[in-house]
């Protein structure tokens, strides 16, 4: 496969090395504005957004413009999410956008809906997500943490929104902590007076999550709609 990385940093190189190993070819390595490239005569495949927030929507929807899949990975701009949703529907392109790439995440999203709807009405236990990144991550709280409160609101009835730090009472709070190196960690806890029950997901480096997002990448090569992490993993995660 042809593939072009929007944004070539932490995550793009981890991509390359990985989309390399696997058999394909890196054509385009973007660190800047996608307009200074004619990408309607590269001959590209499948383009992998790990870029910034205020780039993703322009990458994404410039690709959809010229019948390029893409697979986006990139936090933090999702307020512009359904608008793109509608260009990629208007340009018959594809698109899966994922707030994690990792099969390990993806089984802990479905650890967290399960222990969301057992939790639902057991009302001694307060529900809080923590976060742990690396000191550079521009957007609080991470993708994957806000993907786990939507998750959890889904099935408790006492939960309508999520909040960074300090909620109230019917919104979940969730604390972002910012320390150096930490590729990504993630836990849901539940706490009463007398107990915590917790569940968390720690990376060990960014290699699940970039395995995850060639795999993705190879997955929608052919495709045509709207996707999620769970469509591609859909023979392993049931
Ligand atoms: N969904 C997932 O599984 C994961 C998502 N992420 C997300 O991916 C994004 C990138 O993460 P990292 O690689 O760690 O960040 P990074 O800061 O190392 O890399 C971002 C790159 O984007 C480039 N860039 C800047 N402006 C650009 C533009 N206009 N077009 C294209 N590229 C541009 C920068 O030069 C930089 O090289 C973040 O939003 C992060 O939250 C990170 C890890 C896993
Ligand atoms: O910025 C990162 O590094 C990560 N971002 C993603 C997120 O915001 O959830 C995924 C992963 O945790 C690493």
């Amino acid at each position: 496969m042809r593939i072009a990385l929007l944004g070539y940093g932490k995550m793009g190189k981890t991509i390359e090395e990985i989309a390399i190993n696997r058999g394909h070819e890196i054509v385009l390595k973007l660190e800047e504005d996608i307009d200074t490239f004619e990408i309607d005569k590269m001959d590209i495949d499948v383009a992998i957004d790990f870029s910034i927030p205020k780039a993703a929507f322009k990458n994404i929807t410039t690709c959809f413009k010229n019948n390029i899949p893409v697979v986006c990975g990139t936090t933090g701009w999702l307020d512009d999410y359904e608008k793109a949703v509608e260009i990629c529907k208007k340009e018959d392109a594809a698109f899966i956008y994922a707030s994690n790439f990792s099969v390990g995440v993806n089984l802990f999203f479905e650890l967290n809906r399960k222990l969301a709807k057992i939790m639902n009405g057991m009302k001694d236990y307060a529900v809080e997500i923590e976060e742990i990144h690396h000191t550079q991550k521009q957007d609080a709280p991470s993708g994957t943490a806000i993907s786990l409160a939507q998750q959890i609101i889904t099935e408790n009835d006492q939960k309508n929104n999520w909040q960074l730090d300090h909620a109230e009472a019917d919104e979940i709070p969730i604390k972002a902590k910012r320390i150096e190196n930490v590729p990504g960690t993630h836990s849901v806890s539940y706490k009463s007076q007398i107990d915590t029950i917790e569940i968390m997901h720690t990376a060990k480096s960014r290699e699940g999550f970039a395995l995850g997002a060639v795999v993705a990448a190879e997955w929608i090569k052919e495709k045509k709609g709207i996707f999620s992490m769970k469509d591609v993993l859909s023979d392993q995660i049931k």
